[in-house]
């Protein structure tokens, strides 16, 4: 059984994989983490004890996770590091064997580091541009060069999804659907909506979304993270082209999703770590699949929940008895759903066509 095990991850692995959902700060690595606190010290912000231990023991409800995306905002306040945390971030995803990455992340504004929302992301670009163990494809072109004329060299399509934060004002909101558009020859593709769903309301952030539907921008929306049937009803009632998680829908709202076909970006591990969903069996996953309903499983925070997109693909393939074809379909059909355009899916569908041969 064991050995079925590890034969079923290396598996995972080496398929092909699309990601959708992943936040670039819940996807920094542990050991990045606990260096940036090292040399953040102790200086009445962070107590770096305290904080190792926080890191360590990871999110194990939905407030958990919001009060160390609070301290992770801290640490990683400052250019050089947002630079650094994209780099690993795209470098770790394009070592699970991802081939095309929709990283998302809010634009900060940061006074004291003489940061704004665009300096945050042009340190993001920046971090794109330094990565060396793989080819970047941003916006069409490669950022790196071929090392030494190797084309065999592994590559990656990174394109940007801007995050709104629940709890931003109306103001910022639009800010960062504009921002958006003023990067769009940049690699960004669309805009998230995120944050603590405790806090903030639809209606603040609804002006923002309509703005980018009018610009032309794809959204995908955090749903149901928490019982509020309100304004999961208006979320479908915005009908986005993606949905993200979508948990604790009531039955006339689980039927009224399906019936709509928005895709679903599904975090198994994420859903679990966060007592959203009490186990693993009972995860709607199951139903969206049966029912044929266009899905994709994704990380959204890999760092966060220690998770990789293959543990992902095992996890479901172990927990919900799928074959190694219906794996391969479940990847391949992710590529229906990017917010990239034509050419890049049909750069991912040739990818799938010369794997087929290769693992199944
Ligand atoms: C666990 N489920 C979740 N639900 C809602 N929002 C989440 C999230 N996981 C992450 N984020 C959102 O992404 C931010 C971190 O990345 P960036 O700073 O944007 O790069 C978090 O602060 C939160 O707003
Ligand atoms: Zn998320």
């Amino acid at each position: 059984m064991e050995a079925i095990n590890a034969e079923l991850r290396q598996w995972c692995h080496e398929l092909p994989k699309v990601e959708l959902h992943a936040h670039l700060n819940g996807s920094i690595r542990d050991s990045t983490l606990l260096e940036l606190v090292k040399n953040h010290g102790d200086n009445g912000v962070l107590i770096s004890k305290d904080v190792e231990q926080m890191i360590l023991e990871k999110g194990t409800s939905l407030r958990k996770c919001f009060e160390l995306f609070a301290v992770y905002h801290v640490l990683a306040s400052d250019h050089e590091t947002v630079k650094r945390i994209t780099k690993e971030a795209v470098e770790d995803f394009a070592a699970d064997n991802c081939i095309y990455l929709e990283l998302r992340t809010t634009p900060k504004k940061n006074e004291a580091k003489g940061m704004t929302k665009r300096s945050y992301m042009d340190a993001v670009i920046d971090g794109l541009k330094a990565v060396d163990t793989v080819d970047v494809d941003l916006c069409g072109c490669e950022l790196t060069n071929k090392k030494n004329g190797d084309w065999r060299r592994k590559k990656i399509f990174v394109r940007l999804l801007l995050s709104i934060n629940r709890s931003e004002a109306t103001s910022a909101a639009i800010e960062t659907v504009n921002l958006a558009m003023e990067m769009k020859d940049m690699g960004v593709v669309g805009i998230d909506l995120s944050g603590d769903p405790t806090v903030g309301q639809w209606d603040t952030v609804l002006p923002a979304l309509e703005h980018a539907r009018k610009l032309g921008l794809p959204v995908t929306l955090h749903c149901g993270e928490v019982r509020n049937s309100k304004e999961i009803q208006a979320m479908l009632d915005f009908n986005p082209q993606r949905l993200g998680h979508v948990c604790l829908l009531a039955e006339e709202d689980w039927e009224r999703l399906k019936s709509l076909m928005i895709p679903v970006e599904i975090c198994l591990t994420s859903n679990i770590m966060t007592q959203t969903i009490p186990l693993i069996e009972y995860h709607h996953f199951a139903d969206l699949y049966k029912s044929k309903h266009p899905l994709s499983l994704c990380t959204d925070d890999t760092g966060l929940f220690s998770t990789t997109l293959s543990n992902e693909y095992y996890k479901a393939a172990v927990t919900f008895g799928l074959g190694k074809e219906e794996m391969f379909k479940l990847a391949q059909e992710a590529v229906d759903f990017v917010f990239a355009n034509e050419d890049v899916k049909k750069h991912l569908a040739q990818n799938y066509e010369e794997a087929k041969a290769r693992i199944l």
